[in-house]
Order: C-alpha cells, then structure tokens, then sequence
C-alpha cells in the first residue's frame, strides 16, 4: 500500500513572458495545466495505473504570479475510493534570488484509474505514516474537503 508522502511531489515552472494574461501576470489557465499535471503525477505514483481527471474541486486565486518569478507546485493523494484517487494541491509564487515564498492557489482534484482499454480499475488504500504524514493529511480535511 502506497504512503502519502511517496506521492508527494513538488515541481517548479519558471514563469515566462509567454506565460502571461493581458494583466503580465501569469495565465489562471496555465497555472491550472501545470496543476493537473503534477496532481496526474502523484496520483498515478500511487494508483501505478493511468489516471484521468475527474474532476476540479473549487480552485481559488488568492494572489497572482508575476512573470519572472517561480511558480512551485505541490500534490499529494490524501484519500482514495475504490477507483477515484483524491489529490490536494497547493501552489505558491516564489522570488527565484531569495526563494521567499507566497501561497496563490489551493484546491483538491479527483482522478480515476483506467487501464490499457480505458476500464477503470481498482486503486489501493492509502497509508499515512509519520508525523508529516499525518499533517498533509489533516489540513485537507480540516478545508472541508
Ligand atoms: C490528466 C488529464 O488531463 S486527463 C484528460 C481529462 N480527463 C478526461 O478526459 C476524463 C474524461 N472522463 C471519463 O473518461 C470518465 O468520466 C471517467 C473515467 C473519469 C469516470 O467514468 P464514469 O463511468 O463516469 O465513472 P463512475 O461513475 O463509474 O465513477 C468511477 C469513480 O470515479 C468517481 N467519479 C467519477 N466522476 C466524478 C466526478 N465528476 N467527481 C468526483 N468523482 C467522480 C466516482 O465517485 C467513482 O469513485 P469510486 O470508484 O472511488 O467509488
């Protein structure tokens, strides 16, 4: 049974010109693909199955990204059904010289696992071990989620 935090990914995007809205800031809509990516990431580390997006639980953007700074993303499968895997997300802005950081956006996605003929097909139970573990675990639910 997989653990929590063998799906804990974190990735880095370096936010380009290219990257931006009409406001230079970056794009909700490439944050939003950068954020499916890493959440398909994490989820099928755990499902160790092809896994497609359900669904996008309410994604909130609390502060923008500018361009030229790190946009960090974070995803982590905190619960699991009997095909659907439940994935929290969290992303923050981060000044590439100091490394401070500012969280932006926060939401939890849901992903099924499919196999080669595109049936869904059973996930395993999730493990949470560790003190951290048990933290990631808990700030989701404490959302609501
Ligand atoms: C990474 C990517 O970009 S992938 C590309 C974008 N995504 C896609 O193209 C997926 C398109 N959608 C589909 O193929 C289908 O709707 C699927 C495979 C997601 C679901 O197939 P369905 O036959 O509708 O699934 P079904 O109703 O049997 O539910 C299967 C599981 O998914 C869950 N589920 C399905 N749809 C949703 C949804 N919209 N929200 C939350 N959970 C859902 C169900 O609760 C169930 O969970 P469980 O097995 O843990 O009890």
């Amino acid at each position: 049974m997989p653990t929590l935090l063998e799906t804990h990914i974190r990735n880095r995007f370096r936010v380009q010109p290219n990257h931006a809205n009409n406001n230079d800031t970056l794009h909700g809509g490439n944050l939003m693909k950068w954020l499916d990516e890493v959440s398909a990431m994490s989820a099928m580390r755990f499902a160790g199955e092809t896994c497609v997006t359900a669904r996008v639980n309410e994604l909130d953007f609390e502060r923008p990204i500018q361009i030229g700074d790190t946009a960090l993303v974070e995803a982590y499968v905190y619960d699991a059904g009997r095909t659907s895997v439940h994935v929290a997300l969290r992303a923050w802005r981060e000044e590439p010289r100091s490394g401070e950081t500012e969280k932006t956006t926060e939401s939890t996605f849901t992903f099924v696992a499919i196999d080669e003929n595109g049936e869904k097909v059973p996930v395993p139970d999730i493990t949470v071990e560790t003190e951290k573990g048990e933290r990631l675990r808990d700030r989701v639910h404490e959302l609501g989620d």
